[in-house]
């Protein structure tokens, strides 16, 4: 059983990426990812051989103890003994590389909870500015340490967050917790740093046709946007987080090549982003597709300043989550409840629910400093509001009092 699911982690991440999805591969992308199929397609064939070693290993492990038993040299002419024993070392040669994968998990890992800002600017009806503060206030209690808290956009664009003033107002006293602020412009920073925001974010992306339908201009022109942000953020010592979105796919692109995405990183990288959150706005990709992503991302910017940021689209964002942790990855964006999706990408479901990547990494035994139950609270909260249920499958499973043993880190 145990067998069977180690080995199907590598399968599936084979297959993920090496069938045919209907996402539009363009030859720019094919071209970009030839060697990491190649690669792949190469420990597929080190998996089947491994799995073959571990069927016998696993059928003769009875034997082990007739080996321990037995005296054993490397001169030994008894061939059972022999080749019972090579199987036994293939066999440790793979527990060891298990080991060793989930041995580069972070210690800590950083949530940044998006859901007052990414979850509500999508709602249909315009959530009230007393229950978006309750909100916030509820998510900080949880232990989160970043909260995002709304965006200084144009009002027209984004009607769902035209109170981002009298939020940011009225969250001044709530210590211990960063509440950083999307700006796509000047007139944004200027807005939100006279509203009190110590902590701001830009957000460009890596697909021409995301950039124009977001935010109206070329990824060029953003960056030039971006850069006066940068330059006046610094004057006045905030930190500014850049977003990329699109990092895997764009809705009307279809895949977006790896190259892209890091060209857009260095750039922010190089205007003094503290951070860059990388996004899979529409929620399609797969580890077999973002680890490429990352290995590009990774040669040009240190993997300190990196953050991931998924959508629930296709229901991969926890292994996607789990990939980029194994890359050395250590701040996570998430929603709480699952809330989410962009006004500007059709079909984009919500982010992945904050509650199912605590519960996932509390099973890990990585810190998060997240109370579950606290974030309960919060998530119910928000769900009562909208009137409907949690997106969070952690949340909906936790709330059954016979499981809820299963919530302690
Ligand atoms: C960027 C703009 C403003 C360009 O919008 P524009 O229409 O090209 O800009 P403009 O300069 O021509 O201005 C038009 C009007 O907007 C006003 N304006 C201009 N700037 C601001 C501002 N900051 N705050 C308030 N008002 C503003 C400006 O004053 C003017 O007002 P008017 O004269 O018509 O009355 C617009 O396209 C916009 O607001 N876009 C934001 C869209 C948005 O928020 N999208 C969702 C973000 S989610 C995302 O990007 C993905 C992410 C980060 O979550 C990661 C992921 O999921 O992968």
């Amino acid at each position: 059983m145990l067998k069977a699911k180690k080995f199907d982690q590598f399968r599936g991440l084979f297959n993920s990426f090496n069938h045919r999805p209907h996402f539009i591969q363009s030859d720019e992308y094919r071209r970009e990812t030839l060697v990491w199929r190649k690669q792949m397609r190469k420990m597929m064939l080190l998996v089947n051989l491994l799995d073959h070693t571990y069927t016998n290993l696993n059928q003769n492990i009875g034997d082990v103890s007739y080996l321990l038993n037995r005296h054993y040299s490397s001169h030994c002419t008894d061939k059972s003994t022999r080749e019972l024993t090579n199987k036994f070392s293939s066999g440790c040669f793979f527990i060891c590389m298990i080991l060793q994968l989930s041995k580069s998990i972070p210690g800590f890992v950083k949530i940044v909870e998006v859901g007052p800002r990414d979850g509500l600017q999508n709602e249909k009806n315009i959530v009230p500015t007393a229950v978006k503060v309750e909100l916030i206030k509820l998510l900080a209690s949880s232990g989160l340490r970043v909260v995002e808290a709304t965006s200084f956009v144009s009002p027209k664009w984004v009607p769902q967050l035209a109170d981002a003033k009298e939020i940011v107002e009225a969250i001044q006293n709530v210590e211990g917790v960063r509440f950083p602020v999307l700006t796509p412009n000047l007139k944004g920073f200027e807005a939100a740093v006279a509203a009190g925001s110590r902590e701001v974010a830009i957000f460009a992306s890596a697909s021409e046709s995301f950039s124009k339908s977001n935010i109206n201009c070329s990824i060029e022109d953003s960056l030039t946007r971006y850069r006066d942000v940068a330059l006046a953020s610094k004057e006045l010592s905030i930190p500014v987080r850049g977003y990329i979105s699109c990092v895997v796919g764009c809705p009307v692109e279809g895949m977006v090549p790896p190259s892209r995405v890091a060209h857009v990183a260095k750039q922010l990288s190089n205007m003094g982003c503290s951070e860059i959150s990388l996004g899979d706005t529409v929620g399609v990709g797969t580890p077999g597709t973002v680890i490429p992503m990352l290995e590009a991302v990774l040669d040009v910017v240190p993997v300190d300043k990196l953050a991931v940021h998924f959508h629930d689209t296709y229901g991969q964002a926890l292994s996607n989550i789990f990939a980029s942790l194994q890359m050395g990855i250590s701040t996570v964006d998430s929603s709480v409840s699952g809330l989410g999706g962009c006004p500007y990408a059709k079909g984009a479901s919500g982010n992945v629910a904050t509650e199912d990547v605590v519960y996932m990494l509390n099973g890990l035994g990585v810190k998060t400093d997240v109370d579950i139950g606290k974030l309960m609270v919060a998530g119910d909260f928000i769900c009562k509001h909208l009137g409907r249920p949690s997106g969070s499958k952690t949340a909906i499973a936790l709330s059954r009092s016979t499981t809820a043993q299963f919530s302690k880190p």
